[in-house]
């Protein structure tokens, strides 16, 4: 048999799957828009800060770098080609002091000559001290006529950070004869590398030259050391800045940089890519969750909706048309809703109705039929036994309620066994018939006549006395005697008659009639007692 399924539970699966599948192509597709935003917005952040670093740096150098371009120029008003002479060493030496006290982040001021010696304030350098050797002389020597990078080392007596800005000093026939140089203290600039993020706790910027060797970084141990990995992903363009992506040991980092390229410094602000990755997690979730619940119940409330407007009538027309067909009154029970439901409700109601009725008619015509046959004897064709009895039931009460008279007639054959005897079973029938036909036609109308069984015969007569039952029963003697009969038999009959009195009840008086009968019998047979 074919599975039966409930029409409310095929919609809530049926919402719930199409529910789902939406979710599920909005989630993907929201997951991965909140993903690009996330490393957009990462990206930014990043961005942001190497900014702001790079402005730093760059605010903070400017001021050093023109002490620079200033001291090794002749606007300074100092001639180094005259280094040896005590006048100039004092006019520098004075000259350093000023710019010592206007740029206050000038950690330390000198100039290196080319004898080896050194100008500086407050300090005397050891005897076998040779400038010329130095690595800042070198390095300017190296960068020349440009001022060279900025190379941060840390100072052994007070374990500050500091940077290194150097420049030659040329005499007007542009010979080099000497080195000045600038060290500034770089604690704003290690603060600012050193800047936390509270979104993104990795997140941390360093300073490396451009052959990726750390120069500046919040954790001090790094310095010195090369970062090859990130280098290699840095194209090798001036002033170039961008983000790129690279793996770091076991750690995979989204980075921003920015090629400082008069510093020689490549600035990278870099972040662990589960930093970023944990709150876009947090992010997709929590709105795939609040989608996924809002969907959910956006599906249960339709499919709760849509089961009130079409389920529930549905089930009220099936109930009803149930009702309909046990023939039970609805008494305006039901109530359909003013859509199509309801105009199919009422239709479907009517056509039950319709072959309900007809059904109906059918039933009673069935019945008719059937009361017919069970009143009616099969043979004669007139009333049998059980209707006869219901006759005189019908007549005895009658008579309680208004005392009308009615009589009882009651006949047999004579000798009918001679007739099946001599003739055949067959012709027996056929006289049963005519005898009742015969003795009906000659009745009235009022009077019923029935068999009573084999070849007895009851006749009622309603609003009859005694006598006008005598006279008719002598009408139906000499009906039969006139009658010609199958093979001419000479059928005669014995007759009881009653009237009903008060002293009879509807046993006693079929008691007497039946004695009147087989006394009619007794007496000689083809006669009438009364
Ligand atoms: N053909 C036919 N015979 C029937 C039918 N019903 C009863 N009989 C017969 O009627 C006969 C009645 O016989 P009995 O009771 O001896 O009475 P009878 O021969 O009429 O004699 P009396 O009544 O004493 O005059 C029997 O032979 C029954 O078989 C019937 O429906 N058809």
């Amino acid at each position: 048999m074919k599975k039966f399924s409930k029409l409310h539970q095929q919609i809530f699966s049926i919402t719930t799957a199409l529910a789902l599948l939406t979710i599920l192509i909005i989630s993907v597709c929201i997951a991965s828009l909140l993903y690009t935003q996330g490393i957009d917005n990462a990206e930014s952040v990043l961005r942001n800060k190497n900014r702001s670093v790079n402005a730093l740096i760059e605010g903070y150098v400017a001021p050093l770098r023109k002490a620079v371009e200033y001291t090794g120029s002749s606007a300074s008003g100092v001639d180094h080609s005259r280094f040896q002479e005590p006048e100039t060493q004092t006019k520098i030496q004075s000259l350093y002091k000023i710019l010592q006290n206007t740029i206050p982040n000038i950690h330390y001021i000198f100039s290196g000559y080319e004898d080896g010696s050194l100008l500086i304030n407050n300090y005397t350098p050891p005897s076998d001290y040779n400038a010329v050797e130095r690595p800042w002389y070198q390095a300017a020597i190296k960068s020349n006529p440009m001022i060279s990078d900025g190379v941060p080392y840390q100072d052994i007596n007070s374990k500050k950070w500091l940077v290194s800005f150097g420049k030659t000093l040329i005499n007007p026939e542009g010979k080099v004869v000497g080195v000045i140089s600038i060290d500034a203290g770089m604690d704003a600039i290690v603060e600012a590398l050193a800047v936390e993020d509270e979104k993104y706790p990795t997140i941390y910027n360093f300073v490396m030259n451009t052959e990726g060797k750390i120069l500046i970084h919040p954790n001090e141990t790094l310095p010195d050391t090369l970062h090859r990995e990130i280098i290699s992903h840095i194209p090798n363009e001036m002033n170039a800045s961008g983000s790129l992506s690279y793996q770091d040991g076991d750690q995979k980092k989204l980075a921003h940089y920015n090629r400082i390229d008069k510093l020689g410094w490549i600035v990278v602000t870099e972040v662990n890519l589960t930093d970023i990755r944990e709150p876009i997690v947090k992010t997709i979730t929590t709105t795939l969750l609040t989608i996924v619940l809002g969907s959910l119940l956006t599906t249960w409330l339709m499919s709760y909706i849509l089961s009130r407007h079409l389920i529930v009538p549905l089930k009220k027309l099936q109930h009803r048309v149930q009702e309909i067909t046990e023939g039970k009154d609805s008494q305006g029970k039901y109530v359909f809703p003013n859509n199509e439901i309801g105009k199919i409700s009422e239709a479907i109601e009517k056509l039950t109705e319709k072959a309900l009725f007809q059904k109906n008619i059918e039933l009673k015509d069935k019945n008719l039929l059937l009361s017919s046959i069970s009143h009616t004897d099969q043979l004669t064709a007139i009333a049998n036994r059980r209707k006869m009895m219901e006759v005189l039931q019908k007549e005895v009460s009658n008579y309680q309620k208004t005392r009308q008279p009615f009589c009882v007639l009651m006949f047999d054959i004579d000798h009918f066994k001679r007739v099946n005897d001599t003739y055949g079973h067959e012709v027996g029938d056929q006289v049963l018939v005519k005898l009742a036909k015969v003795v009906k036609a000659t009745i009235r109308n009022t009077d019923t006549i029935g068999r009573w069984g084999g070849e007895e015969f009851v006749i009622v007569c309603p609003h009859t006395y005694q006598q006008v039952a005598l006279s008719m029963a002598s009408n139906i003697f000499s009906a039969i005697h006139k009658h010609t009969f199958p093979m001419d038999i000479d059928v005669t009959v014995s007759l009881g008659l009653s009237e009903f009195n008060d002293h009879h009840s509807l046993e006693s008086i079929l008691v007497e009639i039946d004695k009147k009968m087989y006394l009619a019998k007794q007496n000689g047979r083809n006669r009438i007692q009364p």
